[in-house]
């Protein structure tokens, strides 16, 4: 489905088995590489997700140093697990981009959780698209245009499903409104994981 400016959801990509997979990934994932809770750069405001990262370069930010991508884990200061097979699995399939991701970021959701309208924008290579899986419960997404004041379009994303920010879209902005609690049964404490890959450097 062509959602303004070229972004593309898949609904239902994923079937329930694959989600499953991608869950049994995630719990590995967290227990090597620890959830932590991502601050405001300036202000240390905390978000409401939790984040964590697989693959070469994972996504961080403090108070101090902003957003940025680092080869470690910010509290264990280890690297980030591998990227599970599926993922670039997925990647190859979907992605259409001749290098594989970099990175994963893994967000957690509480079912009270959301995140704010931004872009994308903290990597090189913006030609690579930026591909986000959705499990568990589903939420509701909105994505609007270049500009944040740009008329923005909400869609509900339900588990398996996938959006692909390219082209036109990979700096449209975009963010979760909200959960909607007990809408899939994936993840037996609720909430909702997003798992973000990207390409970071040229
Ligand atoms: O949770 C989502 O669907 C979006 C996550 C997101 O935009 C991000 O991590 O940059
Ligand atoms: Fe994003």
């Amino acid at each position: 489905m062509l959602l303004p400016n070229g972004i593309r959801h898949l609904p239902g990509y994923l079937d329930r088995p694959a989600q499953e997979a991608l869950v049994e990934a995630v719990r590995a994932i967290v227990t090597e590489a620890p959830l932590f809770t991502p601050v405001m750069p300036g202000t240390g405001k905390e978000m409401s997700v939790r984040m964590t990262n697989c693959g070469e370069l994972g996504w961080v930010t403090d108070k101090q140093r902003g957003y940025r991508y680092q080869p470690t884990h910010p509290v264990t200061n280890r690297p980030w697990p591998a990227l599970p097979p599926q993922l670039l699995d997925l990647w190859r399939d979907i992605a259409g981009y001749e290098n594989p991701p970099q990175a994963c970021l893994v967000n957690f959701y509480a079912d009270d959780a959301r995140m704010g309208l931004h872009q994308d924008k903290d990597e090189q290579d913006l030609n690579a698209p930026v591909l986000s899986i959705s499990l568990g419960n589903t939420c509701l997404f909105r994505v609007g245009g270049l500009n944040r004041n740009d008329r923005t379009l909400s869609l509900k994303l339900t588990s398996g499903d996938i959006i692909v920010l390219g082209g036109e879209g990979r700096l449209c902005f975009h963010g979760v409104d909200r959960i909607y609690p007990t809408t899939s049964t994936l993840l037996k404490n609720g909430g909702r994981i997003n798992l973000t890959l990207r390409r970071v450097t040229s």
